[in-house]
């Protein structure tokens, strides 16, 4: 009887032990030569860091932003901004689907991405889902017709490809902040020799199907600890033969990819950290803080470097379109030059420009 107690002691001690490493948090920035720097002393003793320091760590508060164009009020998602700080974050607000997005979700979000473009005061967007248990599962299956999603008229949409591109070229940094949830459930195991109390979270938290696509477009992706990400689209009958096939490619290697697409497995954050998917892991009760810490570094650096920075990045890839990007950059530039202006002031004053005097340089 006694051997019998013990055994299952033995295995509870087990489980609880296995249970609680499986819920050991992940340290911030695993892979992320970075984390090394900030946390160790000695590293940041140098002017580089007494110049630039620490960002604050004060909490955000957030107030609700209109689309000052069109005046309407948002519904399926939520837009937000950074009470006096550049930061603003659009929230897909379709929780009871696992925040799947219909055309309108996406036309809402195109039009907060265009004011948080247009509006000078923001340097850097924050991309999430409501709720607990997803960033995004794509689009939403229940609408899907022969002709792409539906919803208020006849008309199929894949107008999600229209944002991803929107947020390619957006010239600020947008970064994917992918929530998860955890639900703590307790259940009380006596024994002979013990009383053990065991804890069960259940996780998850997805970025699945065209939702895994528009973090990958994201220029950076935090993800909470119990994230789960993944492409469903061959179980689903679906593709995305554009960006979601070779922006995935560049990020996790052509091989990895063709395993990502082809299995349609899920991948747990630790593991999508591992393949280059995602920046950096976080616990869940640190994400919005982490995310947030993420932008305000960002703020504080030049947003003319990050903008051309963002551009030059893509350029190879996006062919003409790369392009045309970078050389919008150039061109912005110069005409804030005393050389570019030249050329404008002469015309203006009916002379011949005096290109002479500027340096022809090696
Ligand atoms: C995300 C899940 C793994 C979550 O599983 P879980 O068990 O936690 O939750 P449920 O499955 O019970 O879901 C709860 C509730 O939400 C509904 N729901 C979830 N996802 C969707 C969805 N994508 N569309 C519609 N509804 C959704 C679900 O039906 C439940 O509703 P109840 O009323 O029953 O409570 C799991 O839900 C899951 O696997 N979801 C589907 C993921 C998926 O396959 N997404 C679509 C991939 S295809 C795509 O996204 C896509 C979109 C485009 O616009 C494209 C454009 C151009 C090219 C390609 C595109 C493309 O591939």
């Amino acid at each position: 009887m006694a051997e019998v107690a013990a055994k299952n002691l033995d295995t509870m001690r087990r489980r609880v032990a296995s249970v609680a490493n499986h819920l050991a948090p992940v340290r911030p920035s695993a892979n992320s030569g970075a984390v090394e720097l900030s946390t160790a002393s000695s590293s940041m003793n140098n002017s580089y860091h007494r110049i630039h320091g620490e960002v604050p760590s004060h909490p955000v508060v957030w107030r609700t932003a209109r689309d000052e164009d069109s005046g309407k009020d948002f519904v399926d998602i939520i837009y937000e901004k950074a009470v006096g700080e550049g930061i603003a974050k659009i929230t897909i607000n379709r929780p009871e689907r696992r925040n799947a997005f219909r055309p309108q979700t996406v036309k809402e979000m195109i039009r907060a991405f265009d004011d948080a473009r247009d509006d000078s005061s923001i340097g850097v967007i924050i991309l999430t889902g409501k709720g607990s248990k997803a960033f995004c599962s794509g689009g939403d299956q229940a609408l899907r017709k022969a002709d792409g999603y539906v919803d208020y008229d006849n008309f199929g949409r894949l107008n999600v490809l229209d944002l991803q591109v929107q947020i390619r070229r957006l010239p600020k940094p947008v970064i994917a902040m992918v929530n998860c949830s955890l639900t703590l459930y307790s259940a009380s195991i006596s024994c002979l020799l013990d009383n053990i109390v065991v804890m069960f979270f259940q996780v998850a938290g997805y970025a699945v199907g065209g939702g895994h696509v528009l973090h990958m477009v994201c220029d950076l992706t935090i993800a909470a600890d119990n994230a789960i990400f993944g492409q469903t689209g061959p179980k689903v009958g679906s593709f995305d033969a554009g960006y979601g096939s070779s922006i995935m490619s560049r990020l996790v290697g052509p091989k990895k990819a063709r395993e990502m697409w082809f299995m349609a497995r899920f991948y747990a954050a630790a593991e999508a950290e591992k393949m280059g998917l995602v920046n950096t892991v976080v616990p869940l009760e640190n994400l919005e803080q982490e995310t947030i810490k993420w932008c305000r570094e960002m703020l504080k650096n030049s947003p003319t470097a990050l903008r051309v920075l963002k551009s030059a990045l893509n350029a190879v890839d996006d062919g003409h379109t790369g392009l045309q990007q970078l050389a919008g950059d150039a061109t912005l530039i110069f005409y804030g030059t005393e050389e570019g202006n030249e050329g404008k002031t002469a015309f203006i004053e009916r002379r011949r420009p005096n290109f002479s005097k500027f340096a022809r340089r090696p």
